[in-house]
């Protein structure tokens, strides 16, 4: 059956002609600049125009090799189509591009982020130059190694050994148990002849804690493995299968004393160690990829809503009004309150991973001239906004995919894909829960500075012991951001609080702090959500002064809602400590339902204007046109097991049964 396509369904036309703003500014907006922009299309051009970065089939009819073959064979063909037209390829990543076009997870993202990332931020000025150039150029290929078989979380329980050998000058690496073995990291299996491995430092018998080396894994023209060493790959996931994770074992591997990265801690040729300014600066890249991950997180969140939010105006289904033709499920106002909320999530994501890359930014500018002090306040904001980020398009996406109804769960809406990859965010890259302790203890600590008078950094300063009063109303957008900051200032004291009596009463701190850790963490949480309402809120006051009016009115219904909704999900804080009382709640919960209502009539719009094209979506709900139903029906023809009327399961086993005498 051929497909004639229309320009765009009626639905789609109809909600297009309502929209009250330019589009293309906000996409600007949301991409940087138009500047930004142009040079995303440009990349997209390029890109559209390569066919060899397409799938001919979809990779779900694939065997687990053949995935990752395909999938190497676009990812170098990305590389080099991005070489050859004068990009790079974190102009692909960056602008999401690159990433989407490779849809499962890819066997050269870690080449181009983590262990690019840590040859450029760990490196001293000789390794950076023997390195660099060989790793940008593709003549050697790596990854980041350092979660184990028994240690994923705790990294300073690492079990892989570096012991230096003055009489060498080489380190011996070594695995000394099943558990040491390195587990998971992304294209170790099959592809990778170089990784950075995260081992404990031993010199003259005292272990001087995890220090990161680089480690040629495969020969450069055979691609086998090195003798000493065990390489392969972990087997299937939940998703992004495409990829190679690997495991790793050293039988006493020995490297050059050169291959420990000594920008920050050195070893020198006599086995004396030399300390770094900060003891974990060594965690840098990984400081730097939750950066990235916010972005990625919020990237693949849009990518789903897009989806959702045009194929609830496409679908029409049961009677609002008995006799009525089926509304547009869009107009269900839970239709809208599942999705909506979401829609503002995105910007709100997308406004913070801005504010967070400043202060990366800032900090990194800060540690070329040996200033450690803005080290922990990045610590805490990455490891906040990396948890609040992954977690937030996760379950975003899944209610995407919930409210696309039966068609979300076919694989060719691509909502399952977007969710087993992003799924994975929650975990890797540091564990969310394990993130927000690390979070919720920089906010004791600041708390109790606070109580003992010290100055607070800029992103807990709203937790100093007495705050100004707020001058704003309660129901003005800064109002309601102050009471969401007094009620988190009120759950650290109360967590403060709990600890101390738990210290009193012969508890140790740390029996404490596990004690009281399920209230930490959503200290952590309120915490890091109070900063992006914060961000939300500043960014959209400053554009005020910039952009059109229609454009302006989006933005702070969006920012509205985003709070509104906040308030709503932190109620029983916001009362019990009476930031809010239940008068107030009422109208919030009234507002919120109203401008659902007034979001809804521009949602269309909204998703057009993020501007991620079809060819990216890679969905047959979400299309620019519309056409919905022959799109599933087409796909649906692709199954191999249309290929032929009785297939050949009928004989082997179908047949026989119906044979049998049973
Ligand atoms: C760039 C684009 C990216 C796009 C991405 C898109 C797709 C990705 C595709 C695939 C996935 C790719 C890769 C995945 C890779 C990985 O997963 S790599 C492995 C990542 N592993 C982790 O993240 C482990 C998590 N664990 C930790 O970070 C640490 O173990 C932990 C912080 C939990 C504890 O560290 P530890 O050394 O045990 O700490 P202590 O208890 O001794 O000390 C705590 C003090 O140290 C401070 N601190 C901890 N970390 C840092 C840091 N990074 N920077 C600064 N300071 C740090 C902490 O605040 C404590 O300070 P105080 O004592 O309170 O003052
Ligand atoms: C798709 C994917 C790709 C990955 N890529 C890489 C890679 O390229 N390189 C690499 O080195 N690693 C990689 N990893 C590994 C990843 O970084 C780890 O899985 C992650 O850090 C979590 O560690 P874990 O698996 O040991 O979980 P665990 O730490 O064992 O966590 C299990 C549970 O214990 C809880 N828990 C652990 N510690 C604490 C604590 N202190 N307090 C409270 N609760 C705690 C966690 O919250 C969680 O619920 C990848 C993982 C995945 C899934």
């Amino acid at each position: 059956m051929s497909v004639v396509v229309p320009e765009c369904c009626d639905d789609l036309k109809r909600e297009r002609g309502r929209c009250l703003f330019n589009k293309e500014e906000l996409t600007n907006i949301l991409d940087g600049g138009p500047k930004l922009t142009e040079k995303r299309r440009r990349i997209e051009k390029m890109l559209i125009n390569t066919p060899e970065l397409f799938d001919d089939v979809s990779p779900d009819y694939l065997s687990h090799e053949d995935r990752y073959s395909n999938e190497l064979r676009k990812a170098t063909q990305l590389m080099t189509t991005l070489e050859k037209n004068g990009f790079t390829y974190n102009d692909a990543v960056t602008t999401g591009t690159g990433l989407w076009l490779l849809m499962d997870g890819n066997p050269l993202s870690l080449h181009i982020s983590m262990f690019l990332d840590t040859i450029k931020g760990q490196s001293n000025p000789q390794q950076l130059q023997e390195w660099l150039p060989l790793a940008e150029k593709f003549k050697i290929i790596g990854t980041y190694a350092q979660t184990e078989l028994g240690h994923g979380t705790f990294v300073r329980g690492l079990e892989t050994t570096a012991t230096y050998d003055s009489t060498t000058k080489e380190f011996v690496l070594h695995s000394p148990t099943i558990t040491a073995t390195k587990w998971w990291p992304g294209a170790l299996g099959k592809t990778s002849n170089h990784a950075v491995v995260m081992a404990q430092l031993y010199l003259g018998g005292k272990c001087y804690g995890p220090h990161i080396f680089m480690v040629q894994l495969r020969d450069l023209e055979t691609h086998r493995t090195l003798p000493g060493i065990v390489v392969g790959e972990i087997g299937p996931r939940l998703g992004m299968n495409s990829n190679d994770n690997g495991f790793l074992q050293f039988n006493h591997h020995r490297i050059p004393l050169t291959n420990m990265f000594m920008k920050h801690s050195q070893v020198t040729e006599d086995g004396k160690y030399v300390k770094p300014l900060h003891s974990k600066l060594s965690y840098g890249t990984m400081v730097q990829t939750r950066v990235g991950i916010v972005y990625h997180a919020s990237r693949e969140l849009s990518r789903a809503l897009i989806i959702a939010i045009r194929y609830s105006a496409v679908r029409h289904q049961s009677e609002m009004v008995p006799g009525d033709p089926e509304p547009q499920i869009l107009d269900y106002q839970t239709q809208q309150y599942k999705l909506l909320p979401h829609l503002a999530s995105f910007f709100a994501l997308r406004f913070s991973a801005r504010a967070l890359l400043e202060v990366f930014i800032g900090t990194s500018a800060g540690l070329g001239s040996g200033k450690m002090n803005m080290l922990p306040e990045l610590h805490a904001l990455s490891s906040g906004l990396k948890a609040v980020a992954t977690n937030d398009a996760v379950k975003g996406t899944d209610i995407c995919r919930l409210a696309c109804g039966g068609h979300g769960y076919l694989s060719s809406s691509n909502l399952p894909r977007i969710y087993t990859a992003i799924a994975a965010g929650i975990t890797y890259e540091g564990e969310n829960t394990v993130l927000f302790l690390q979070v919720a203890r920089y906010l004791i600590k600041s708390f109790r500075a606070s109580s003992q008078g010290q100055t607070l950094p800029f992103s807990v300063s709203y937790l100093r012991v007495q705050p100004p009063s707020s001058h704003a109303p309660l129901m003005s957008d800064r109002g309601l951001v102050d009471a969401l900051g007094a009620g988190v200032r009120w759950m650290v004291g109360e967590a403060e609080r709990r600890l101390q009596q738990l210290v009193d009463s012969g508890h140790s701190p740390h029996a404490a702090w596990n004690a009281c850790s399920v209230h930490l963490v959503q200290c952590a949480d309120a915490h890091t959500r109070y900063y992006i309402c914060e961000q939300f809120v500043d960014a959209v006051s400053k554009l005020g002064e910039t952009v059109s009016s229609g454009v302006h009115e989006v933005l702070r219904q969006l920012c509205r809602l985003y709070i509104l909704h906040r308030v709503i999900q932190t109620a029983g804080i916001l009362l019990r400590c009476g930031a809010v009382d239940g008068k107030a709640l009422t109208s919030i919960e009234e507002e919120e339902c109203h401008l659902l209502a007034t979001l809804r009539i521009q949602a269309v719009s909204i998703v057009d204007a993020i501007d991620i094209k079809d060819v990216f979506l890679k969905s047959t709900l979400g299309a620019w046109d519309g056409n919905v139903y022959q799109r599933i029906y087409e796909e649906a023809q692709k199954s191999p097991l249309n290929k032929s009327d009785v297939t050949q399961g009928y004989y082997q086993y179908l047949r026989p049964l119906m044979k049998a005498n049973l």
